[in-house]
């Protein structure tokens, strides 16, 4: 069944064509819309695109069951809530660099445009007017700017400034004095400090507890009556009362804002302030930044649909090398047997232990035994379980872990093995290779030895290692019409334990399992699908 994309913020052509030629999906298009009028497609949706319109908040998540993916075609996720997302295993993602230069450019000209009056002289002209003295301005040429959060957008509005032979200062406690010096900045410790020395004062930063309202009275204060406040990052920043109060009383010169508190209906007073220039958050609005962005959405949707480790994820937990074919092959691997011991356990674990060999066990683990979590909760736990929540709901179920790692093993290039204890002396262990980053082995079930390939829908069974057990098996699976596709058998020790594994072409019913259950010396049947 084609997975349903809900789109609710304006997006290049070239990326809706492309959702459009996707067959696998059905697209639906609501561009700019209120929240009751897409809330029916919502419902269906497995993925959800969107632009600084819509609110990702708890309110429309759980107005959206089926939903798995949140794609921002932007930066900022303030707008979203990320621990309810994480909370229901959503992917949440966004699109950082695609749009840096052009709110760079806006910056530049938002600075510009106040500097010089050109938004006044324009409209001036355009009512017939030509009057060369009212509009007489000042250069950013010898200015001093200061950067608030020397980021992406915050190096390339550095770079620009010089380029205006404006001195460039910068505020961002989260960045090291190398990159300060690279982009020929000198760091400020405080942002108070900063407003105290420059002219003009930028922000560019994410809205989050930490930034809300930072740019208050005292920091305007400390700007003074020449000094201008531009705002292309996230209304809020700046408290607006505040920054209000200071142009009506003269406190600094004026402001150019792009980005308002209360979007799509910002602070009347303020906007229509004449020392107030103003854009519609149009930061962003650019073909190239579009073009770029809905590319990147494009691509990022589909990996994640295949389940994929997406490039720009902003909720997932901390995954190192993603690249690595060796990583993703036994990442899929530890899925697979997460899987399978959620399918064939019979007791409560509260410990798991990786054990990581050979190549691998030099590598960076995390995406290996998120994998085996993700594979493991999605068979024991009631609801969605994803990459972003599976770390989560292990943590939920109480199960410790820990990791070992044996680079000198040497029997094959790499291997992956997993002991899962419980509370008494139970424990399972399961074990895998993969041939070529390809061919995924499962090598191991406590101490029985196989080379099984994990897949399609398969049976283990466990009995005494006694004569006719295996041909009991088959006569029951052919009188259930079901076909075996593969046989393997294991024993430890002659005349004790066996273990069969058998892929079989269609899945078994409870009935049938029982059945086989029934076989003299069989211990244990479990039916498991991969
Ligand atoms: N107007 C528009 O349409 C657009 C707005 N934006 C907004 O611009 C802002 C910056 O975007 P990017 O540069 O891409 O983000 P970024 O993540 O690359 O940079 C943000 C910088 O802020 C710094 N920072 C964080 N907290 C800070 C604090 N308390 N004090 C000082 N610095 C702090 C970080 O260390 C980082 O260097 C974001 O809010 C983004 O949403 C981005 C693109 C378009
Ligand atoms: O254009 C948009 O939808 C928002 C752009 C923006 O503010 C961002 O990328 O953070």
């Amino acid at each position: 069944m084609a997975n349903v994309i809900l789109i609710t913020g304006k997006l290049h052509p070239e990326a809706i064509e492309a959702f459009q030629k996707d067959s696998s999906l059905e697209l639906i298009y609501k561009p700019d819309c209120k929240f009751d009028q897409f809330k029916t497609d919502l419902a269906r949706a497995q993925v959800l695109v969107t632009r600084s319109e819509t609110a990702i908040d708890r309110h429309l998540i759980d107005h959206a069951p089926e939903l798995k993916i949140v794609a921002r075609a932007a930066v900022g996720v303030g707008n979203i809530d990320l621990d309810y997302a994480t909370e229901k295993g959503i992917l949440v993602m966004n699109t950082p660099g695609k749009n840096t230069n052009s709110a760079a450019e806006l910056t530049l000209g938002l600075i510009l445009g106040m500097l010089r009056h050109i938004p006044e002289s324009h409209n001036h002209m355009k009512q017939g007017g030509w009057d060369r003295h009212r509009f007489t301005g000042r250069e950013l040429r010898g200015k001093k700017v200061g950067i608030v959060g020397l980021g992406n957008v915050g190096h390339r509005v550095a770079k620009f400034c010089r380029g205006f032979d404006a001195e460039v200062f910068a505020y961002d406690p989260y960045i090291s004095p190398a990159v300060f010096q690279k982009n020929s900045v000198e760091q400020v410790k405080n942002l108070q400090e900063l407003a105290r020395r420059v002219d003009i004062l930028t922000v560019h930063v994410p809205k989050n507890k930490e930034t809300t309202g930072m740019v208050d009275g005292e920091v305007l204060g400390a700007l003074g009556p020449e000094g201008y406040f531009v705002n292309a990052a996230r209304g809020g920043v700046a408290d607006e009362q505040e920054l209000l109060k200071a142009i009506q009383e003269g406190v600094i010169a004026g402001a150019a804002l792009d980005t308002f508190d209360n979007e799509p209906d910002p602070l009347g007073e303020l906007v229509r302030h004449e020392k107030v220039w103003v854009s519609p958050h149009i930061g962003a609005s650019t073909l190239e930044a579009q073009l770029a962005i809905g590319k990147t959405v494009v691509e990022q949707v589909k990996k994640a649909l295949e389940g994929a480790v997406v490039d720009y994820h902003v909720n997932l937990p901390d995954i190192g090398v993603i690249d690595s074919p060796v990583i993703k092959s036994y990442s899929t691997l530890a899925e697979k047997l997460g899987s399978m011991v959620g399918q064939i356990i019979d007791f409560n674990p509260s410990h798991v232990r990786f054990k990581y060999r050979g190549d691998i066990a030099e590598m960076d683990n995390s995406l290996i035994k998120l994998s085996f979590m993700k594979g493991y909760a999605s068979q024991v736990v009631d609801g969605f379980v994803s990459f972003v929540n599976a770390s989560n709901e292990f943590d939920k179920l109480g199960i410790q872990c820990d990791e070992d790692a044996d680079p000198d093993f040497s029997s094959y290039r790499s291997a992956l093995k997993v002991q899962i204890t419980g509370t008494g002396n139970q424990s399972l262990t399961i074990g895998g290779v993969v041939f070529e980053n390809r061919h995924l082995r499962l090598t191991l079930v406590d101490d029985f030895y196989f080379e099984v390939e994990p897949r399609g829908h398969m049976i283990l069974v466990e009995n005494e290692d006694k004569p006719g057990v295996i041909g009991d098996i088959g006569h029951r699976l052919a009188g259930a019409n079901i076909n075996i596709s593969s046989f393997n058998l294991a024993r430890n020790t002659q005349g004790g334990k066996a273990m069969a594994l058998l892929g079989i072409d269609s899945s078994l019913s409870l009935p049938q399992l029982k059945d086989i259950k029934a076989i003299k010396y069989v211990t244990k049947v479990k039916a498991i699908r991969l």
